[in-house]
């Protein structure tokens, strides 16, 4: 069995950023970019000003004479002799023999004279290209397109960038006991919830593009069924039916398929038989049924694959630090992933930690992680922690 730092090292290696296309920027929100984008246009294009007040060739005089206006998105360049100024407003082209742009607070107007009262203070001219210079990179290849980066290359006049594609995700669900929600419970059988809850983790991570399927354990049809969502989709994603039991066809099935695997089972609670594994460029994660195991993996793992092969190239699994709020004991071996509620520093690790349990998830912001070889945690000790994502 393989450590979760093991694991996590694997995952980061065997997922490939998906081949780019061109994305218009308006539709480009959580894309990362596939190339170095470089700037058109000087920005700002031209010397402006960044107050409402007079634009002036002042030399040694606490006074000028006031001979034009510029507003906003004026294009002349009017000549100023010595201690000549024109009405300038916030972000209009500054006249090339102005040196300041006095705010007009500070001015006093008698017709066409006009007189400074008090110190100068700043120039009030954003210089051409103080932001970025035209050729010069604005953002670079694997950055995140956020609203900012959006805005950015926008006032930068773009309107078309090259992206990482996002993967196509299948998520499937086995198991004869899963009942779909909506009807009373028949005997033995439980509601269906891994698929909806996976879906809706991958879509609180920006990752809308997921399929569910949901099958019986019958070993056939998991090969058939499996066999054609590997070869449609980047990512597919099982839960259930990976242990050890008679009925658990998953991995066999993945076998059948030609699935390379990566790794089986992890030094982790949960989600001990997690499996990953290959096929062509399509990534496989089995996941554990148990619900807290199916998630833990998904918030660990998968986000992993998705952020790199979406095109975050350097990601890593975001980790900070808290304070433990009572003392904590592990029992066994494995490392472990708890569910906790941090806040102002501290973090308490919730009560009800298996992973057949949700309810303590529902209330978690993160995970806890416990390393295989720490097994008793005093009160007030630091660890590392998990923010959960999309929150
Ligand atoms: N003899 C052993 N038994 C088990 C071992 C082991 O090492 N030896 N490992 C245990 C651990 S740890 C885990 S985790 C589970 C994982 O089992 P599977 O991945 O095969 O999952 P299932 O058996 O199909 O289901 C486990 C549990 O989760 C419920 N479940 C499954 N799918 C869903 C779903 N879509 N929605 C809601 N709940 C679901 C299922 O009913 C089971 O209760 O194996 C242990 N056993
Ligand atoms: O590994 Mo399992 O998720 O502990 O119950």
């Amino acid at each position: 069995m393989i450590s979760p730092k093991e694991a996590l090292d694997i995952v980061e290696n065997q997922s490939i950023a998906l081949a780019p296309f061109r994305i218009n920027l308006s539709e480009a929100l959580g894309y990362r970019l596939a190339q170095d984008v470089p700037s058109p246009i000087a920005m700002p294009p031209f010397r402006q000003s960044a107050m409402d007040g007079y634009a002036v060739n002042l030399h040694a005089s606490d006074s000028f004479t006031v001979i034009g206006e510029i507003q906003a998105g004026d294009g002349q360049n009017p000549g100023l002799g010595k201690n000549e100024g024109v009405r300038i407003f916030t972000g209009a082209a500054v006249p090339d023999d102005a040196q300041v742009v006095i705010m007009q607070e500070k001015i006093r107007r008698e017709g066409e004279m006009a007189y400074i009262e008090g110190e100068l203070g700043h120039h009030n001219i954003r210089p051409a290209g103080e932001q970025i210079q035209q050729g010069e990179i604005a953002l670079k290849k694997g950055s995140s397109l956020n609203a900012a980066a959006i805005g950015f290359l926008t006032t930068l006049g773009i309107t078309e960038v090259l992206v990482y594609r996002k993967p196509s995700v299948a998520i499937v669900s086995t198991g004869n006991e899963l009942q779909s929600p909506g009807t009373p419970l028949a005997p033995g059988k439980i509601y269906e919830s891994n698929s909806l809850m996976l879906q809706m983790a991958l879509r609180s991570m920006g990752y809308a593009n997921s399929s569910l399927q949901q099958i019986q354990d019958d070993y056939t049809t998991t090969v058939v069924v499996l066999k054609e969502l590997i070869a449609q989709n980047d990512m597919v994603l099982i839960s259930g039916g990976i242990s050890v039991g008679d009925y658990d066809y998953v991995g066999k099935a993945l076998t059948e398929i030609g699935v390379t695997p990566q790794f089986y089972k992890v030094k982790q609670k949960p989600g001990k038989p997690l499996f990953f594994g290959k096929k062509d460029n399509t990534l496989i994660f089995a996941l554990p049924g148990n619900p807290a195991a199916a998630l833990s993996c998904t918030y660990i793992y998968v986000r992993t694959a998705l952020e790199r092969i979406s095109g975050h190239l350097d990601f890593k699994l975001p980790r900070t630090q808290g304070k433990i709020s009572a003392a904590y004991s592990k029992k066994g071996p494995r490392a472990q992933f708890l569910k906790g509620f941090y806040a102002h520093g501290e973090v308490q690790v919730l009560e009800g930690q298996s992973s057949a349990m949700l309810r303590s998830f529902a209330q978690a912001n993160v995970l806890v992680f416990i390393p295989e070889d720490r097994f008793e945690i005093a009160f007030g000790e630091t660890v590392e922690l998990i923010p959960i994502p999309g929150l």
